[in-house]
């Protein structure tokens, strides 16, 4: 089985490409997905984030506030770092998981989309490396057109995550996505055609 690692930057289109792999017939692995299921406050995760940032990290329904504990963590690195660690082993573990039942299943080509794909260091875990690349000034204007934010709170994101230049040059592969949907689709159409011969 060949596993692709679906990345890039907050907002540079990872879901427009993985929206398009799934149309294709490529099993998707979405760890944005995973890190919102392991949450539930029915685990045991919740518990330790609350013991760590606080009960304002609360809905008054018992479920993650994600709004407030964005505010948190992405306004202080040292709080980021604490809400990755806790949280790497519940989702790591999960998406080894699906994938071993998608290669169970005798699928030859899954993706892994992972926005920090590097940050945690699952680039040794896939085959062939994707970013999906725009131009920071282009994605600082997508993001604050999609989540209705800040030009300064979408700085204080994008600064959160490995800068989309470097994200570029570790790619195996990348995917310009500046230009319309139909030339994006066009790319993965030979992103599928490369992972096809992959040996
Ligand atoms: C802090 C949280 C609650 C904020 O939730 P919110 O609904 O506002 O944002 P959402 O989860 O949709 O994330 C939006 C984007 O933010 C970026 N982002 C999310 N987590 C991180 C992180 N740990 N480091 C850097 N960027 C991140 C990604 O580009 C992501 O696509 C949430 O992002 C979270 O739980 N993050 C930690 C889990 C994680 O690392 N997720 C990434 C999957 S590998
Ligand atoms: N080629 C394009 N032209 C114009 N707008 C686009 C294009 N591709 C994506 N967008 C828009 O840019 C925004 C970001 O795209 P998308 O949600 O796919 O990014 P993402 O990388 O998955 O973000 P996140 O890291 O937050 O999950 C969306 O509003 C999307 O509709």
């Amino acid at each position: 089985m060949k596993i692709i690692g679906l990345t890039g930057g907050i907002a540079t289109g990872k879901s427009t490409v993985s929206k398009y792999l799934a149309q294709r017939g490529i099993p998707i692995v979405d760890a944005d997905l995973i890190a919102r299921e392991v949450v539930r406050p029915e685990y045991a995760l919740l518990t330790e984030l609350v013991a760590q940032f606080g009960s304002k990290i609360l809905l008054p329904s018992g479920q993650l506030n994600r709004k407030a504990l964005g505010e948190i963590v992405f306004n202080d690195a040292a709080a980021l770092k604490k809400l990755n660690v806790l949280m790497d082993p519940a989702i790591r573990t999960a998406i080894l998981q699906q994938l071993e039942q998608l290669r169970a299943a005798g699928q030859p080509i899954v993706c892994l989309d992972a926005p920090t794909l590097f940050e945690a260091h699952y680039q040794k875990s896939v085959d062939y490396v994707v970013v999906v690349y725009v131009a920071p000034d282009i994605q600082l204007a997508r993001l604050v057109l999609r989540d209705k934010i800040s030009v300064a709170a979408a700085t204080k994101r994008i600064q959160s995550q490995i800068s989309i230049e470097d994200k570029r040059n570790r790619a195996d592969y990348v995917i310009d996505n500046q230009g319309d949907l139909a030339q994006t689709y066009r790319q993965v159409d030979e992103l599928l055609t490369i992972v096809n011969s992959l040996s």
